[in-house]
């Protein structure tokens, strides 16, 4: 990681096209911790989600509240992603705090796709009121591409607002009459990434995945953030972690405390059952 700002042409991008692609964000070295560490840490394995989609192709993801002191939450607290956070999200006067993350696990010709979506389609439902104040952001662990099932966006679609939202299998999804509106005049992107790469990403874009049909993984991890000013009045399982600024640590942190998987007493981790949006 760098200690470079994020740039006004850089703000004013994510403002105008919802998304904001930062290449290289993490070196080499730290995408290989993150790398291995992830494969090996059975806290994620054990807690791991099955999510079908409408083909019923498996994804796995696992989820987590509070961030740590092992490498992925060292990732989300360091100075630099916060600080790119923080410039991005509306109302700079509050804090910056962490809703959820997760560890995406989209594995070789069984990891499933995922529907058009908002984020905010689901924090709606936890009654969060500000999307202008929660973004999500994608840390790419392996690089992801049209082969393995790498994001895609509709540009400039967070402008439309909040789409109303529907059951697609055990997803949501947005409503496709509204997809198909705004795919006639908006733009359609592949998102494709390098491992190391980070993707911010604002609450309203719409975003979905393909199955991922390669030999090749995809892994990424994605932090939600929040600001402390947006309460989200149904959120039980982390009432107090999405108001709660985050415990910024140093950028080298990732690389040079001693870190590993997470540890499972503390993370918090969502079970399937628990959690309004997925239900
Ligand atoms: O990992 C992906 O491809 C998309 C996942 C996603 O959009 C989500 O979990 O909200
Ligand atoms: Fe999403």
């Amino acid at each position: 990681m760098t200690n470079k700002s994020l740039t006004p042409d850089q703000i004013r991008q994510y403002n105008q096209e919802g998304y904001l692609i930062i290449s290289a964000f993490l070196n080499e070295e730290e995408v290989k911790k993150l790398y291995h560490v992830a494969v090996d840490d059975s806290a994620i394995s054990k807690h791991a989600i099955n999510v079908n989609d409408s083909t019923g192709k498996r994804s796995k993801l696992s989820l987590w509240y509070k961030p740590g002191d092992d490498v992925y939450g060292l990732l989300t607290r360091s100075q630099q992603l916060v600080d790119s956070v923080d410039s991005l999200l509306d109302n700079p006067a509050s804090a910056v705090c962490h809703f959820h993350s997760k560890l995406m696990q989209k594995e070789p010709r069984v990891g499933g796709a995922w529907e058009w979506h908002q984020d905010y389609g689901y924090w709606y439902k936890n009654e969060f009121l500000l999307p202008n104040q929660m973004m999500s952001v994608m840390v790419a662990i392996t690089d992801a591409n049209r082969e393995n099932g790498c994001l895609q966006v509709i540009k400039g679609s967070h402008k439309m607002g909040r789409v109303e939202h529907g059951f697609a299998g055990e997803q949501v999804g947005a409503s496709q009459r509204y997809v198909d509106l705004a795919l006639k005049t908006m733009e359609h992107v592949f998102v494709e990434l390098k491992a190391g790469d980070v993707l911010f990403f604002h609450s309203n874009i719409l975003h979905r995945s393909e199955a991922n049909l390669s030999d090749k993984p995809r892994w990424s991890m994605i932090s939600c953030y929040n600001r402390q000013s947006n309460i989200g009045y149904n959120e039980s399982s982390s009432s107090s972690a999405s108001i709660t600024p985050i415990d910024v640590v140093p950028n080298d942190a990732l690389l040079t405390w001693d870190a590993a998987g997470l540890v499972e007493e503390g993370a918090g981790f969502l079970s399937k059952e628990a959690d309004v949006a997925l239900k």
